[in-house]
């Protein structure tokens, strides 16, 4: 039986976070806490690029820019999506997480959904760094261990060529 399984590795990773800047008092503390995640695991900070779109809407859209620039390693996806008066929430959290899938299912790199869904501003506090703990942190972690996951399976391709 072989199994397969990730580090948390950082050292010499090139990341990408792709963060949308609608709720940033919120989005703010994500991107606060995936940074102090990936340096305390080794990510250089000159090796971590953060781009800044409008709202999550636009997530998609860059984070394939991003993967296509083929100058990372892993991209991270964050934001904020909190619902409103209308049903307009329920078709950006549809989009921005299908849209972030594909761009995933169709890259030679990891890319992660790190963006919040929620019902109110208070579940979104409760996941930014207190009581529910830090998605941006949390998500962070998990593309390291996709990352490192990924290139066993590149470095066994390159074996059966
Ligand atoms: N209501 C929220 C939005 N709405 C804006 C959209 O994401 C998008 O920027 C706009 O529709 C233009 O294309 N965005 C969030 O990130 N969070 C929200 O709660
Ligand atoms: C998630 C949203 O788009 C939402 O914040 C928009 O608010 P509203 O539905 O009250 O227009």
């Amino acid at each position: 039986m072989t199994i397969y399984e990730g580090n948390y590795n950082g050292q010499g990773k090139k990341i990408a976070i792709v963060t949308s800047r609608f709720n940033e008092f919120i989005t703010a503390r994500l991107l606060s806490g995936a940074e102090d995640m990936l340096i305390r695991h080794g990510v250089a900070r000159e090796n971590i690029d953060v781009i800044w779109v409008p709202g999550a809407f636009e997530i998609p859209f860059i984070t394939k820019r991003a993967v296509n620039s083929q100058k990372y390693d892993g991209v991270l996806t964050l934001g904020t999506v909190i619902r409103g008066a209308t049903t307009h929430y329920d078709y950006v959290c549809n989009e921005v997480s299908k849209g972030v899938a594909q761009v995933g299912m169709n890259s030679n790199i990891p890319v992660l959904f790190g963006v919040l869904t929620t019902e109110s501003i208070e579940q979104a506090v409760e996941r930014a760094g207190t009581k529910a703990g830090n998605k941006g942190a949390e998500t962070a972690l998990g593309l390291l261990e996709m990352i490192s996951l990924n290139e066993q399976f590149q470095i066994e391709s390159i074996g059966m060529n």
